[in-house]
């Protein structure tokens, strides 16, 4: 890592009480970065980002926001935008006088109808907050995280509640902070997009950061997956086996030449979806709903009562 980076998290503890939500979790996200922090419910993700965000002081350990303590609000505050889980709009604002409010808050500058034509909000910019439906509330949450490119974004669970339109438009957005140099933090249920979206992903469980890398870094030790059903034959017209072992799923009888799902993992994709082809056309097998396709988070957050 060569820049100075824009979090720093040293050895964070949270505890409620007796409760140790976050144990010695150390992590830096670098400046233009999007890192997503993901992991199993009550892992201590929003308890950390909370310390980060500066909401919540740490039990113990250190955290540096642009180098200084994100409770140093006066400091912070205008170079940091907080999409939260809950927002927390005054429902007898209108769209527009809460992003406005947003704007004098941070001290940062924008035209209005910027934000809320970037979520296609323009025309509920005079509605009441109260009056919004919930993705249209989640939309303004965003507007208003936006508001004036702060330099460092938090967008916890941005998409949720959000059709597919909106889900666009809000990655879009996303997508124009970064190119304007923001850093993003992203914690998300919805794992194929920090697939496709994070740089770096820290994945925590039970208090702890448990994994953290590229996602590349994270699915490389296991395998990746190729997925094909075979059509039900009478047992003396069956196929010889697959040329690989060949596990089935929900069905079959093990040997790939019944009917069911069958389920092969492999280090060596292309190679062995190859082998999987050609024994398939050389003894005339059909082989219906095939998909491969490399290991995806799922399957590392699957993997991970495992270790
Ligand atoms: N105010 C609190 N008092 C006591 N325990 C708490 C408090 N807030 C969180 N916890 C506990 O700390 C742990 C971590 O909670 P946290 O909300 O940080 O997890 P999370 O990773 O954000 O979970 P989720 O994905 O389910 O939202 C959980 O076991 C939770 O019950």
């Amino acid at each position: 890592m060569t820049s100075t980076p824009v979090i720093d998290v040293d050895r964070l503890n949270v505890s409620y009480g007796g409760f140790h939500a976050v144990r010695d979790v150390s992590f830096q996200v670098c400046p233009g970065e999007l890192y997503a922090l993901l992991g199993t419910n009550g892992a201590g993700k929003t308890s950390t980002l909370e310390t980060v965000e500066g909401h919540r002081s740490p039990t113990s350990g250190s955290v540096r926001v642009f180098g200084r303590s994100p409770r140093d609000r006066r400091a912070v505050r205008p170079r940091m935008g907080v999409m939260l889980q809950e927002s927390g709009f005054s429902p007898d604002l209108t769209v527009r006088e809460s992003v406005r409010l947003v704007g004098a808050l941070t001290g940062r500058t924008d035209r209005v109808d910027r934000v809320l034509g970037a979520v296609d909000l323009t025309r509920k910019a005079g509605t009441l907050v109260s009056q919004l439906s919930g993705g249209e509330k989640r939309r303004l949450d965003f507007a208003t995280a936006v508001y004036g490119t702060p330099e460092l974004v938090f967008l916890d669970e941005p998409t949720t509640g959000l059709d597919i339109r909106s889900r666009d438009d809000l990655w879009a957005a996303v997508d124009r902070l970064r190119e304007d140099g923001s850093t993003v933090v992203l914690t998300t249920h919805y794992l194929e997009e920090a697939q496709q979206r994070a740089d770096r992903i820290g994945l925590m469980h039970r208090g702890s950061l448990h994994r953290e890398g590229t996602v590349a870094e994270l699915t490389r030790a296991l395998p990746a997956v190729i997925r094909f059903s075979l059509p039900a034959r009478p047992p003396s017209a069956a196929a010889p086996a697959p040329p690989l072992p060949a596990v089935p799923v929900g069905g079959g009888d093990g040997s790939g030449a019944g009917e069911g799902r069958f389920v092969i993992e492999t280090f060596s994709l292309q190679k062995d979806l190859s082998l999987l082809l050609d024994w398939a056309r050389d003894n005339g097998v059909e082989l219906a709903d095939l998909a491969a396709g490399p290991t995806r988070l799922d399957d590392v957050f699957r993997a991970i009562d495992d270790d």
